[in-house]
This record gives C-alpha cells, structure tokens and sequence, in this order.
C-alpha cells in the first residue's frame, strides 16, 4: 500500500489566484494541488489535501492524521506560522514529520513574518520558491519515509 502524505495549507490559501498575485502568484489552490498529485504519482505516494481558514480545524486534521496512520505533513500554516503555539503543540503532538513550506519568502518580508512557531521542529523549511516549493516538500517527504530512493 502506498505511504500517505498529507498536504495541509491554512487560512486564506483558499484564495490563491486572486489574493495578492505578485506576492503568491496566479495559480489557484487547485492548480496547486493537481501539480502535486502529478508529482505523487512519480513517487507512488498517496496524497491527501486540506485547506482550512480555521486554526481549531487544522489541528483537529493533525490530530486525526495520527490515526490515519499519515507518514508525513506537508504544511503551509500561512498566517497560523508566525501565532500560533497551539499548532505547534498539535504538530509536536503526534509523532509525525513535517515539512514547512511557504509559497513567499518570508524572511524578505515584513518582521512579523520572519519568526515561525514551527521551524526549528521541521525537517525541512522551504520558502520563496512560490508552489514548487510543494513539489519539492513532496519529492524530499517521500525520501525521508522511505517511499523512494535518495537521488543518486
Ligand atoms: O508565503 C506563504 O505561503 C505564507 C502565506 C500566508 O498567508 C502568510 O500569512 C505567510 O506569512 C506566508
């Protein structure tokens, strides 16, 4: 049976495509989320997607991913990086890896967004390569659970 990835992406991913392009770029969630299922099939991952605006909801997923025997997270917190302990706690709550992405740089941008509740527990952190960034977390997930060889 396939390792399963879950791809989480928090508050205000709903609007990628229209929520300040030069910033996050023209590409919808879906476009987003159909490039990494491209990407899934490559590795013979399953991959799982969820999107909330709802901080609450994303930990009830993180939760339940636990028992859905989920082998990693692929997570865009979005705003929910630079506040939120509870996300943090929920993440270190489970015994399952993650890796951190964000579509911007955040470290170009305004202060507050340079400081992350979750960094120094990922695996990895991937900033300011816009949705590749996904692709690439998917493609070094699938290696770290051993879904896939290490790249020669
Ligand atoms: O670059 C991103 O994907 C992140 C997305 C958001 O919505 C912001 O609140 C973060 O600060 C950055």
């Amino acid at each position: 049976m396939a390792k399963s990835i879950l791809v989480i992406n928090g508050p205000n991913l709903n609007l990628l495509g229209t929520r300040e392009p030069a910033i996050y770029g023209y590409d919808t969630l879906d476009d987003l989320e159909n490039k990494v299922k491209t990407v899934a099939g490559s590795l013979e991952v399953a991959v799982q997607f969820f999107q909330s605006n709802h901080e609450g909801a994303i930990i009830d997923r993180i939760h339940v991913a636990q028992k859905e025997k989920i082998e990693a997270i692929i997570i865009n917190p979005a705003a929910l990086t630079h506040t939120s302990v509870g996300l943090r706690d929920a993440l270190n709550g489970v015994s399952i890896p993650f890796i951190e992405v964000h579509i911007a740089n955040v470290h170009s941008r305004e202060e507050f967004r340079h400081h992350s509740y979750l960094s120094d527990k990922a695996v990895s952190v991937i900033c300011g390569m816009g949705i590749f960034g996904y692709e690439a977390a998917l493609m070094y997930a699938a290696q770290h659970i051993g879904a896939c060889r290490p790249e020669q």
